[in-house]
């Protein structure tokens, strides 16, 4: 049985009630493990607030701003865990930025400083706080990050976040490579199109999703709390022999080749 009690994990990326990340979180807390949650925080603090009422029924342990441009919450971020949990097991990394201009029109126009911070908060930050989790993660543990199709084939309007997809998957498998005598575990869940704040500032996701539910073989999209299964069985004992994979949690829809 899924059994993640005892299990400290980590969740990084919810906004609001529609965040992928918040479906994950609430299938890991289902499954017993004790949560520690990472908000964006903003000057006027509203994103705290949004957050924390959203993620009370989880009783979070912890609580913490966590912009994976700023070294230093990074830092207090893994030196809170130390201090207060001892040793960490679970890390959902579940965020991405681009500029809105960068997603959509000409690919060829992306603008170097666009590009920059596409990776760096998209695909960087993986490796940034892997790096951060692999001291704690004294038990062995596992590394969830969400992807998406757009780093492997082209999507229209995707354009530099596939470019930051590509380099994430590929983070993965370093990262598992690098970890694996740890006994700590990398994967990559790649989502399905779901409308949420981040996926909003594509261009044309809209008919993304209505194309998904005419030719995926389910017929349909994607759920939030269909991925959060899915990252509850990539965290857990169940998934121990797998590492460095992408997991395509998508009703089907990257096997078909025409639609
Ligand atoms: N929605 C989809 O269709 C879809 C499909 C496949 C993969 N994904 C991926 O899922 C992940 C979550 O996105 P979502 O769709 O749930 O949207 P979302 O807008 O709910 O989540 C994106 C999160 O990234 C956070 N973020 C942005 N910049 C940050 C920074 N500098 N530091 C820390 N956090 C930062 C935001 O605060 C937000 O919580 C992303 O990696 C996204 O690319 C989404």
């Amino acid at each position: 049985m899924l059994n993640l009690t005892g299990k400290n994990a980590l969740v990084t990326g919810i906004a609001n009630n529609r965040s992928i990340a918040w479906g994950i979180a609430q299938q890991l807390h289902q499954a017993g493990a004790n949560i520690g949650i990472t908000y964006l925080p903003d000057e006027k603090g509203r994103m705290e607030k949004k957050v924390a009422e959203l993620v009370e029924p989880l009783n979070p342990s912890l609580f913490l701003p966590c912009d994976v441009q700023n070294e230093a919450q990074i830092q207090s971020t893994f030196e809170t865990i130390a201090e207060k949990w001892g040793k960490l097991d679970i890390l959902i990394h579940c965020l991405a930025f681009a500029k809105k201009d960068d997603l959509s029109g000409d690919f060829s126009k992306t603008t170097r400083e666009g590009f920059n911070l596409a990776l760096e908060i998209s695909a960087y930050s993986l490796i940034q706080l892997s790096g951060a989790a692999k001291p704690l993660m004294t038990e062995g543990g596992s590394i969830v990050t969400l992807t998406y199709l757009g780093g492997v084939k082209v999507i229209p309007n995707y354009n530099v976040m596939g470019i930051a997809k590509a380099a994430l998957e590929m983070n993965v498998r370093y990262l598992a490579a690098e970890l694996g005598p740890q006994n700590i575990r990398v994967n990559a869940i790649s989502a399905g199109p779901i409308r949420t704040l981040a996926s909003s500032a594509v261009g044309g996701i809209l008919d993304m999703i209505h194309h998904v539910e005419e030719v995926a073989p389910l017929r349909r999209t994607v759920t939030q709390t269909e991925v959060g299964n899915a990252a509850a069985f990539l965290c857990s004992d169940l998934s121990s022999g797998i590492t460095g994979q992408v997991l395509y949690v998508d009703a089907g829809y990257e096997i078909m080749g025409m639609g």
